[in-house]
């Protein structure tokens, strides 16, 4: 079973990612994960703190010389941020005059609807948001992604591919039948400004974040993940906590600000004819079984089809707004406005590829539960072999 956990706060000294489970031999290095990192950077609107602090990533354990050893993959991140918060987030118990004296260690208590502030403090028996936003922060995605490269790396192993790419950005989205990326157009990708893979809606995304700049606003969005190559029958249906739609909607929605997530055509197919809905099975011209669309996003019965994964997840708009929303001083009572110092205006290119790291996880926990391998030969036996035991009458040209 792959297991990952995550550690750390946004200004702590480093974040730590765990994955447990993997098998030995996959090719991973500290550039694999410096470039994932620095893909999560990416994106027009994010703030300042994007362009100052750098991920420092080193492995801590269960990588040697390239590659995985069957051990828990360790990595750390440090925050280039710490010096100037060692004082405030020290672990140590740190003296209260000198803390009294910085301002850095002033008490929030001017909480931020739609963040994790107020319920934080109600929860943990806080006076101070502080230590609720320092986990709460999507800071912590950066582990995710680190941990995600390495997911990601053993998928590729195989032949499976993933790409993100943004879709919408507030009322700017991309049209309906526009062109999917493949993983061949992940330098493009990159090099859009929002992580578009459609030049008109880019150029219009950008105008909506300018416009919500000027405005003191904030943007939310939507992005997708596609994974190519799956092999059918990830996933099961013969249990909810067992169906990978289920298992990926979980993970998205694990995201920092992700209020939904949509397989294939989502909610657009809830208003259609079930004619119309459905992804009638035919014979491929080479006489094996195809789809004849990919409305469900490769995914039936909580089962992985061998058509191309496709899911969505929407992003509500950063919580910090400048032009500030109405709030509750939690030290005097009084009516006021949120705390606000820095923020991106819009996030969604960097959910975009925080939410591909949760995929590659969740799919690297459905390959290794359904084919196992303590080394990635192993694993790629063990699909051969299924795949070669799939009956002449059942062979879908997703495999
Ligand atoms: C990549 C990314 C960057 C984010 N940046 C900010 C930010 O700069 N300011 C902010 O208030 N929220 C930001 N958020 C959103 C908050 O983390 C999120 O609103 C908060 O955790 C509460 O969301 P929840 O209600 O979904 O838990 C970001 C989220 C993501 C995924
Ligand atoms: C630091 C990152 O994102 C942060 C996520 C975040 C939040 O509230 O989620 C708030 C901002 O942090 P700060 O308030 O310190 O500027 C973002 O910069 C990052 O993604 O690496």
């Amino acid at each position: 079973m792959l297991r990952w956990l995550t550690a750390g706060e946004s200004h702590g000294p480093a974040l730590v990612g765990i994955l447990e489970g993997l098998p030995a031999g996959v090719p991973v290095d500290s550039e694999l994960v410096r470039s994932a990192l620095a893909r999560r950077r990416l994106g027009y609107g994010r703030g300042a703190r994007m362009k100052f602090e750098k991920d420092q990533v080193s492995f801590l354990g269960g990588v040697r010389h390239g590659a995985t050893q069957g051990g828990p993959v360790a990595i750390e991140i440090g925050n280039t941020e710490w010096p100037k918060w060692e004082r405030v987030m020290n672990a140590d118990p740190v003296d209260p005059g000198e803390l009294e004296s910085l301002a850095r260690n002033a008490p929030l208590t001017r909480p931020r609807p739609g963040h994790a502030d107020f319920t934080g403090m109600q929860k943990y028996g806080f006076d101070d948001a502080r230590p609720v936003l320092e986990r709460a922060s999507a800071r912590e995605t950066a582990a995710r992604v680190a941990l995600g490269s390495v997911a990601d790396a053993f998928l590729a192993e195989l032949g499976i591919e993933l790409v993100a790419h943004t879709t919408a950005v507030g009322t700017a989205a991309v049209p309906d039948d526009a062109a999917l990326p493949t993983r061949a157009d992940v330098q493009a990708l990159d090099a859009d400004p929002l992580r578009c893979f459609d030049a008109e809606t880019s150029a219009a995304m950008v105008a909506e974040v300018d416009d919500a700049h000027k405005a003191g606003e904030t943007l939310g969005g939507v992005v997708e993940v596609l994974a190519y190559n799956l092999p059918p029958g990830l996933g099961s249906y013969v249990h909810w906590d067992r169906r990978l739609d289920a298992r990926l909607a979980g993970a998205l929605m694990g995201i920092q600000a992700i209020k939904g997530v949509e397989v294939g055509d989502g909610f657009a197919t809830a208003a259609r004819r079930g004619s119309a809905a459905h992804d009638e099975i035919q014979h491929a011209a080479d006489g094996r079984i195809e789809r004849a669309t990919n409305r469900a996003g490769g995914i039936e019965g909580g089962m992985s089809i061998g058509e191309v994964l496709r899911v969505r997840a929407a992003m509500k708009p950063i919580a910090t707004v400048p032009r500030a929303l109405r709030t509750v001083d939690t030290a005097t009572g009084e009516d006021t406005k949120a705390h606000h110092q820095r923020s991106d205006v819009c996030a969604v290119p960097a959910a975009g590829v925080v939410a591909e790291a949760m995929v590659a996880l969740v799919l690297a926990q459905a390959v290794l539960e359904k084919f196992g391998g303590d080394s990635v030969a192993e694993t790629k036996r063990n699909i051969a072999s299924y795949l070669a035991a799939i009956p002449e009458n059942l062979e879908s040209t997703g495999v």
